[in-house]
């Protein structure tokens, strides 16, 4: 049986759709969960997608981290459960203290889309485990709060602990510190970052263009990584 992965939606999500659509395609079975309940219908693993979550009130994510369905996510996080935040999934992380750190606006101030090259540094979480060590891929970014942040020590940490997943490469895009892209947990089941590998599943769908130098379908190992790590498991 595929395994199960839901994908959370919160008003305000916007790329909840596409994220159900990149498990399928992976070889997964989505399933839809809505913010306002605690039932996680006996999912494997989860995706916090993309979007703007409570419309960004506050703080991006900050809204969206003390939803109802976020008190499960946050246990079966605790309890190992692969569970991937992207962009504004990441933002949620971070403000439900799944992930260290901050999202702040954008250096420049201005809200970014570009197809976005990045390094995966760290291939020891259930989310990359199919990439090699330091592999560059290419995969949409769209934000406007993608400026990483997080104090000397924790920084510090991170480097250390090899628990900066991806790291951005050609451009720092929006003035994240360290160019950090992603970072995973220590134990390696909780992923985040902020461009979109969901838009990049389909060949003549993604970042395809001969600029790009790349596949276009970079964003599937994501979700393969997990599948593998689940079916593995059974
Ligand atoms: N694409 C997204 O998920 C957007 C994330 C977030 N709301 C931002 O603009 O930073």
């Amino acid at each position: 049986m595929a395994p199960r992965i839901g994908v959370v939606t919160f008003p305000g999500s916007l790329d909840d759709r596409d994220a159900q659509r990149a498990i399928r395609i992976a070889g997964g079975e989505p399933v839809a969960l809505w913010h306002a309940e605690h039932d996680l219908q006996s999912v494997d693993a989860i995706v916090l997608p993309g979007g703007f979550s409570y419309g960004d009130y506050l703080r991006p994510g900050a809204i969206a981290a003390i939803a109802p369905i976020m008190t499960e996510v946050i246990a079966a996080a605790n309890r190992g459960m692969p569970v991937l935040g992207i962009c504004n999934g990441f933002q949620v992380l971070v403000e439900a203290h799944l992930l260290p750190g901050g999202l702040i606006r954008n250096a420049h101030q201005q809200f970014i889309r570009r197809d976005q090259r990045l390094v995966v540094e760290n291939v020891d979480t259930a989310w990359t485990h199919l990439f090699t060590p330091n592999e560059e891929i290419v995969i949409p970014l769209k934000n406007g709060d993608g400026g990483y942040v997080a104090n000397d020590e924790t920084l510090k940490r991170l480097e250390g602990e090899g628990l900066i997943a991806f790291r951005y490469a050609e451009v720092n895009p929006n003035g994240s510190l360290n160019d950090i892209a992603g970072l995973s947990n220590e134990r390696g089941n909780v992923v985040g970052l902020m461009p979109h590998p969901e838009h990049a599943v389909e060949p003549g769908f993604g970042p395809d263009s001969p600029e790009a130098m790349s596949s276009g379908v970079d964003g599937l190992r994501f979700f393969e990584s997990a599948i593998a790590v689940l079916t593995a498991r059974v």
